[in-house]
């Protein structure tokens, strides 16, 4: 059995994801931590989950159950991952990174460490929006220079960071499908006299709202007609499957920083 380590146990996404740890064949829900004087220190996850019991307690902090796991899945704050991969690193120890709003330093960073471990590290694990990447990125390099790129994201009002890691992931593919670097034509907000839209860039608005568990849509608007394709997730069930899965794969691997892509075997399409 390969031991995993959940961070954000008591999280909405660390209580989905203990569940399908423990639903896992190959997958054991070994040890659970929150951040230092969080109220569910001492707290069996799955009991707050609602699903049981996980049989481990949330302990204080990743040195306290590093030793403990195979692999770390992180799900927590973007200013906590890049400490925790440090640890990981240090151990040797495999990780999953789920946690959005890392900065193009902490990936560069990542990028330096996974010298030392196997790290998964993708802003959406469903299947289907990696499918969604996918397909950004070969309709944008079909219908070329004419279309308008923009992309909608909404989600629930606890989220804190805006936009979403998957609408900038979106954006990404879709810029790398018209040969166009996001950087350079990414437009985040508009508001005022703002003038005509130029023809390259690149659009991402941002809608917060209840408890909208997450919905992205990109559209290609053309002279006359345009193309909306849209992902909704029903539930966190999907992504937490994702990170399961991803664990599972991860687990010894050589190491390096993985994405999605390569746990699904979408790499090549
Ligand atoms: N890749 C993917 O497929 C998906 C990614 N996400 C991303 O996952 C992240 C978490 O989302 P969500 O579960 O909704 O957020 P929550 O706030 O519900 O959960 C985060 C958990 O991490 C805990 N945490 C924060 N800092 C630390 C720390 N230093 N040490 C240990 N635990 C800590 C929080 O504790 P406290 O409340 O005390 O701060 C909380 O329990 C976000 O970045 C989100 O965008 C979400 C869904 C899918
Ligand atoms: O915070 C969330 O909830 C989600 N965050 C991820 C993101 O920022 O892309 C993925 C998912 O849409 C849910």
């Amino acid at each position: 059995m390969i031991n995993v380590i959940i961070a954000g146990a008591a999280g909405r996404m660390g209580q989905r994801i203990g569940y399908m740890v423990s639903q896992h064949p190959e997958l054991n829900y070994a040890a659970a931590f929150e951040a230092a004087g969080s109220p569910s220190i001492g707290r069996d996850p799955g009991e707050m989950g609602g699903w049981g019991s996980a049989g481990v307690r949330i302990e204080e902090g990743l040195e306290a159950v590093i030793d403990k796991g195979d692999v770390v899945i992180d799900f927590t704050f973007h200013a906590a991952t890049m400490g925790f991969a440090k640890i990981a690193a240090a151990h040797k120890t495999a990780m999953v990174i789920g946690t959005t709003g890392l900065s193009a330093e902490n990936l560069d960073e990542l990028k330096t460490l996974s010298v030392d471990f196997p790290c998964v590290q993708a802003p959406n694990m469903a299947v289907g929006v990696n499918v969604l990447f996918k397909l950004a990125e070969k309709t944008a390099s079909i219908l070329g220079d004419d279309y308008n790129i923009e992309i909608v994201e909404l989600h629930h009002n606890k989220k804190k960071d805006a936009p979403s890691g998957t609408a900038l992931k979106l954006a990404e593919m879709a810029a790398s499908g018209v040969n166009r670097n996001l950087a350079e034509v990414g437009v985040y907000e508009r508001n005022g006299i703002i003038g005509e839209r130029t023809m390259e860039e690149i659009g991402v608005q941002t809608v917060r709202g209840g408890d909208i568990v997450g919905e992205h849509t990109i559209y290609f608007c053309g002279p006359g007609e345009r193309i909306e394709i849209t992902h909704r997730a029903h539930s966190r069930d999907n992504f937490a499957q994702g990170a399961a899965k991803a664990a599972a794969w991860v687990a010894g691997k050589e190491p390096g920083l993985y994405t999605m892509f390569d746990v699904l075997g979408l790499q090549d399409l």
